[in-house]
């Protein structure tokens, strides 16, 4: 992070940059930027050569620089040599001509010291521009020529590198006139450095670890939203993947990385990755704001409007990449609505951070860093905001703070889906529970019973008999005449209590309504332990029931039904027992009787399962 900011420093603050590096200097410098007041050199005079001596290893080349405008592209370097005097000094900000359409001569007088081995790099560390012909001329005598620019092969260029660079052997104290013809679609940035070899390469490693440690951020953050959406199956993680993949993009193109590893040499990446990754983060823009904003805050129409405009961004996107309209009518859509996501969404992320909502205060941050970065480098595009280390890369790192961002919003809806799954979750089970639960008792219900006996019933065999006892309280009907029905709704509960301390763990019981209870043991061994499990539950009823203002006494009469001796199915175990218990009710009361056939059909039998199914036979 050092090196880059001694290697661009701008005479009116360059000095400072590379000096401290503390926040609030660095605050100040972009607010300078902001507001244009970074240095505009335009002298009256030609400027004296720059010297290249070993005391210093890196000169910035703007301040000795001159130019000459060429708009019909035809001069040659022996028309230029010969025109000299008419170079003039630029009138824009340090290190930038701006946007223009013409081709433009540079002129870099330069003078060797004579303690200086000679040996020299020239650079110019901004990899967008298209073609850059370098000519070192000595005595008005062409020494040396070259080309360099974005759509020049990396394995043509005079120093494989990011930037555009090119080795100069020069005699130590000798005079030369440096001329370059730069022509490029995009803005003429020009942070033009002469630098000793070693200087070169440590400033190019400080920068490519820099852009490395971006783009992995980038790459790393592209990942993780593809793969929560991918698991998740939530969109706002591939909205959000867009976006970072239209940034990611214009990174790459902006500062060379692209070039250098991904679509080496491909002149088509070359002239259209800026245009697609704009249009390509616009449309991210568009849908990730529509979506994390939604909601009573958003009017409809925005929201309509928002996804009209993503399809326009995609439109123009695909007439782009087909060339069916050119660079500057893509400039002209994304100067149109780049901003208009942020500006449609503000609002929205307006109520919301009143609210104290916090995905409304992280937007109007991301924004106001968007805005202000953005700012900057349209300053800078524009000419007029001089060129530094915080200038030139004020978009990449807006972007990566937004970026952060826009992930932490993510997170805080993935935190607002859980809860919401939760919730859903709670309810349903709480619904689950109402439908299979007798809320008096807390038991579970007749619903409840008929899917556990089933599976209890399918394991039964010789060895693991299934018992189903039936039970009806004896002269309930009378509790509840005679003290009323909140003596009979707490004896009720006082029965349900009574009869889960006499059986297993293992055994179930249910209320199925009324004074009606049944209990489900399996795993018994014979005929007569299940036989004994009906006396212990008939004995726990000869104790009274103690009540909250009463003692209770209150009997009870079993049916019960083994399987598999007395059926093996639900329905017709359920019959027997039933019709013996109604046997049992006949036989005077308080009594267990078996339904193993032998007990005839009561007509007081209405068992019937809950799908609806006919009992058809006892
Ligand atoms: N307190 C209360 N009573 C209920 C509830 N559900 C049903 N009952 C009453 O329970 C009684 C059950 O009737 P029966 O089983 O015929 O009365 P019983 O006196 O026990 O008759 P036998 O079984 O022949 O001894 C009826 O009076 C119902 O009104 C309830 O949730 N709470």
């Amino acid at each position: 992070m050092c090196q880059p900011l001694r290697k661009r420093p701008a005479p009116s603050f360059g000095l400072c940059l590379s000096a401290t590096r503390c926040t609030l200097m660095r605050c100040m410098l972009v607010f300078c930027a902001i507001f244009g007041l970074s240095t505009s050199v335009a002298a009256l005079s030609a400027p004296a050569p720059i010297l290249l001596d070993e005391s210093n290893p890196l000169v910035q080349a703007w301040p000795a620089v001159t130019l000459l405008s060429d708009p019909q592209k035809k001069l040659g370097i022996k028309e230029v040599m010969e025109a000299r005097d008419r170079f003039t000094t630029p009138e824009t900000a340090y290190g930038t001509l701006g946007l223009r359409k013409d081709a433009v001569w540079l002129l870099v007088p330069i003078s060797v010291s004579s303690q200086s081995n000679g040996l020299w790099v020239l650079d110019i560390d901004y990899p967008v521009l298209n073609r850059i012909d370098v000519y070192l001329t000595h005595d008005k005598t062409l020494m040396e020529q070259a080309r360099l620019g974005s759509l020049q092969p990396q394995d043509q260029r005079p120093i494989r590198s990011r930037s555009h660079s090119f080795g100069l052997k020069l005699k130590a104290g000798a005079n030369y006139d440096l001329y370059l013809r730069i022509e490029s679609k995009g803005a003429l940035i020009l942070p033009i450095t002469l630098s000793k070899p070693s200087e070169f390469h440590a400033n190019a490693l400080g920068e490519q670890m820099l852009q490395g440690l971006l783009t992995g951020l980038a790459l790393c953050l592209l990942v993780y939203s593809l793969a929560q959406w991918l698991t998740l199956g939530e969109p706002l993680y591939v909205k959000y993947a867009i976006l970072i993949f239209g940034s990611l993009l214009f990174s790459m193109l902006q500062f060379g990385v692209g070039a250098q590893y991904v679509w080496r040499g491909n002149t088509w990446m070359e002239l259209h990755t800026a245009g697609l990754a704009s249009l390509i983060a616009a449309t991210g823009s568009f849908l990730f704001i529509e979506q994390a904003l939604e909601g009573p805050d958003v009017h409809p129409w925005i929201s309509r409007l928002m996804k009209a405009g993503a399809g326009f961004t995609v439109f123009f996107a695909l007439c782009f990449s087909f060339d069916l309209i050119d660079i500057y009518i893509v400039t002209a859509v994304i100067s149109t609505l780049g901003l208009a996501p942020a500006l449609l969404g503000l609002p929205g992320a307006i109520s919301r951070a009143r609210r104290g909502d916090s995905v409304g205060i992280y937007f109007l941050l991301a924004w106001a860093a968007y805005f202000v970065t953005t700012a900057v480098m349209v300053e800078v595009i524009k000419g007029r905001v001089g060129v530094n280390f915080w200038t030139l890369h004020s978009f990449q790192f807006g972007a990566t703070f937004d970026m952060l961002v826009f992930m932490r919003v993510l997170g805080l809806r993935t935190k607002a889906l859980h809860k919401a799954v939760e919730h859903a979750r709670r309810e349903r089970d709480s619904l689950h529970s109402l439908a299979h639960t007798d809320p008096l008792t807390g038991l579970p219900n007749r619903r409840s019973l008929n899917a556990s006996m089933a599976d209890a019933i399918n394991h039964a065999g010789p060895e693991n008999v299934v018992a189903v006892y039936m039970m009806d309280l004896d002269g309930f009907k009378q509790i509840n005449d005679q003290y009323g029905h909140d003596v009979g709704d707490e004896l009720l509960i006082a029965v349900a209590a009574r009869l889960r301390a006499n059986v297993r763990h293992s055994d179930l019981i249910a209320r199925l309504g009324g004074d009606e209870f049944v209990v489900i043991s399996s795993g018994l061994h014979s005929v007569q332990q299940a036989r004994d499990r009906a006396d212990k539950l008939l004995e726990a009823f000869n104790d009274p029931f103690a009540l909250s203002e009463k003692i209770c006494r209150i009997g009870l009469t079993i049916g019960y039904a083994l399987a598999p001796q007395d059926g093996s199915d639900a329905i017709s175990l359920f019959k027997r027992a039933d019709a013996a218990m109604y046997a049992g009710k006949n036989d005077g009361k308080h009594c267990a009787r078996r339904g193993d056939g032998t007990v005839p059909a009561s007509s007081h039998t209405d068992w019937q399962p809950l799908d609806g199914s006919k009992v058809t036979e006892f």
